[in-house]
């Protein structure tokens, strides 16, 4: 079973990560509720001190009562130890279960969302979580359930302490409740800006060299600036709101504290208490109310966590990729388009309709038209990774859904406009990252590619690091290296968006022999063009125009069809008997191709 397929059928949904530590999270809930019952030792510990010992004198009995409670918080201490551990343990293991899903859903998103997902960052989200769930805040949240325990007690103590601590404690939730209602709104600003902000530092940086050559540095650093403020204003705001409440729970609990001492005092006059149970009352109400103030000062990290998973979760909403179970062979006949509709992810409008095509094997298209006319929309719907709003891509009669994405990408070459490589060396970004090098397979698409000589010519040849997105290499270098992992492993279906646009005469060449090649070996070849050289190797033309479809067939047919009716001269180079080409209005044409100089 591939990685990609493990992942999709195994991919633990939020809500089921944290249920898988539902035992870990038991004994946590054991744990914390003897903790809560050796935190009694202390005012316990001072009732027996005023009550027995220094009513009795007794130096033995001083010496017991203060070894036993020096083993009691030896205990306490070993199981806030151990609680810790398992906490963290338990948030450790959450993110383990998550982490992968949320790099999936991370590397989903643009292609689900498009724009409208630019401020959506799962991985991000994740990490809000962990720090929620590795900090203080579980463990304040798991000690304020047992403060029914210390608010029983103060009644066994005296029913008017108890009432008292009681009220107390209502009005100390009503605060917490509050502050919750009220932090809502303020944190859910604080995201959005921290995301804002973080995009204009992403973008800027991705376009250094832009902002240098065009005097941008200043605009940039003013629009970040901008961000920034938005972003301290909306922590300000976020910050302040938190801090009122806990400021206001911290003073009610001193003041409740005293308050329960005056009324035990009040007792004591009256005779009903003893002076140790006025203070051991006053501790315990006070302690019974520490977890609180301690969750609500973590309250801003709870509320973004929470906010993070309800993010994540929404993320991964319908990110449903279970591989198909029937694993069908690899295609290798046909490739049929039928009235396809396609629109960029997370828009409704779609950019290209109405075409309709098929190639067998061994085929070689060219796809021609004006800019913004759909050609890219085009490929980026053949390959998969574009919606498809009406109609189908077919390969030998199967849509593309029903392979696993790992096995489809094994048949599937594609050589985006902008080619991105990967952090690591040539070798590995020729394969694909294999997990298995195959060196055989990479010479072979670097000699098909015609790089074999340029990377050998490198001093780390074939381990040569090619840097961020390839930053190392000139575009030309990029762009034929893409070329060799488009044709690694001689995939059936290889699509090249303007393969040619940083080639010079001989990397055009080499080109043409490479689509002549794959073809001859069975692939068919679809190549998106602006100049002629790259649809010299092909024999079927499809045109777009204005979204549609407005032609296709053999070139030779196709071409003068396009040139006359428009008054567009068919290209230089193209097979178009009786027209004569001319190259300045090619360009600017309405199908434009481009004569190749
Ligand atoms: N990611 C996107 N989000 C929204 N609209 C898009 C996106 N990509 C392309 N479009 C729109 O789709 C239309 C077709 O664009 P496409 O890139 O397919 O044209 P093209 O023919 O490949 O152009 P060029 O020759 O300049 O590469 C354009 O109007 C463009 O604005």
């Amino acid at each position: 079973m591939s990685s990609l397929q493990s992942l999709s059928t195994q991919r633990p949904l939020v809500s089921e990560a944290f249920g898988a530590s539902r035992s870990g999270y038991a004994g946590v809930g054991v744990l914390s509720l003897v903790i809560n019952l050796l935190m009694l030792t202390g005012p316990m510990f001072m009732l027996q001190i005023y009550d027995r010992v220094l009513a009795s004198h007794s130096v033995p009995t001083l010496v017991i009562i203060a070894s036993f409670t020096g083993i009691l918080y030896l205990f306490f201490a070993l199981l806030e130890g151990i609680r810790a551990r398992g906490l963290s343990r338990i948030s450790q293991e959450i993110d383990a279960r998550l982490s992968r899903t949320a790099f999936l859903a991370n590397l989903r998103v643009p292609l689900r969302m498009g724009n409208t997902g630019k401020n959506v960052d799962p991985i991000r989200d994740l990490e809000t979580m962990r720090q929620f769930w590795g900090g203080q805040g579980p463990a304040a949240l798991f000690d304020i359930p047992w403060m029914p325990i210390y608010l029983g007690l103060v009644f066994v103590l005296h029913f008017w302490l108890g009432i008292l601590a009681l009220a107390g404690a209502v009005i100390i939730l009503s605060l917490v409740l509050a502050n919750e209602f009220m932090s809502r709104a303020p944190a859910k600003e604080l995201a959005a800006q921290n995301a804002q902000r973080s995009n204009t530092r992403t973008g800027a940086r991705r376009n250094a060299e832009v902002v240098r050559a065009l005097g941008m540095s200043s605009t940039l650093t003013n629009k970040w600036d901008e961000a920034n403020a938005r972003f301290y204003d909306a922590q300000t705001k976020a910050g302040d709101r938190a801090s009122l409440f806990a400021t206001a729970i911290k003073a009610f609990r001193f003041l409740l504290g005293s308050a329960v001492l005056a009324v035990g005092a009040w007792l004591a006059i009256l005779q009903e208490v003893s002076p140790g149970v006025m203070i051991a009352a006053s501790i315990i109400t006070s302690r019974a109310l520490s977890p609180v103030e301690q969750a609500v000062g973590q309250w801003r990290v709870f509320i973004a966590a929470r906010q993070a998973r309800a993010r994540l979760e929404k993320a991964l909403e319908g990110l449903d990729e279970s591989a198909p179970e029937t694993e069908l062979p690899l295609p290798s006949k046909t490739l049929n388009v039928q009235q396809i509709a396609t629109a960029p992810p997370g828009a409704r409008a779609v950019t290209l309709a109405g075409v309709n095509f098929e190639l067998k094997a061994g085929d070689g298209m060219g796809i021609i038209g004006p800019s913004g006319s759909g050609k890219t929309s085009l490929v980026r719907a053949l390959v998969g990774v574009w919606p498809i709003h009406r109609g189908s891509v077919r390969l030998d009669g199967a849509e593309l859904g029903q392979w696993s994405e790992d096995r489809l990408g094994t048949a599937i070459g594609y050589l985006p406009q902008d080619v991105e490589l990967f952090d690591g060396t040539i070798a590995e970004n020729i394969s694909r990252f294999a997990p298995e090098r195959n060196d055989e397979k990479i010479l072979e698409a670097a000699q098909l590619a015609n790089v074999h000589e340029l990377v050998t010519g490198l001093t780390d040849g074939y381990d040569t690091q090619v840097g961020e997105g390839g930053a190392l290499l000139s575009a030309g270098q990029r762009q034929r290296i893409g070329l060799a992992r488009a044709l690694y492993d001689s995939p059936f279906l290889i699509v090249l968006d303007e393969p040619n646009s940083n080639l010079d005469a001989e990397g055009e060449a080499a080109l043409t022999r490479a689509i002549k090649l794959m073809r001859q070996n069975g692939s068919i070849v679809i190549v998106v063009a602006h100049r002629p050289s790259a649809i010299s190797a092909v024999e079927l033309l499809l045109v777009v125009k204005d979204g549609q479809q407005a032609a296709f067939g053999p070139k030779e047919e196709v071409l003068p069809k396009i040139s006359a009716p428009t008054g567009v001269p068919a290209p230089a180079g193209a097979p178009a008997p009786g027209t004569k080409p001319a190259p300045a209005a090619a360009k600017t044409g309405p199908l434009s191709v481009v004569p190749h100089a």
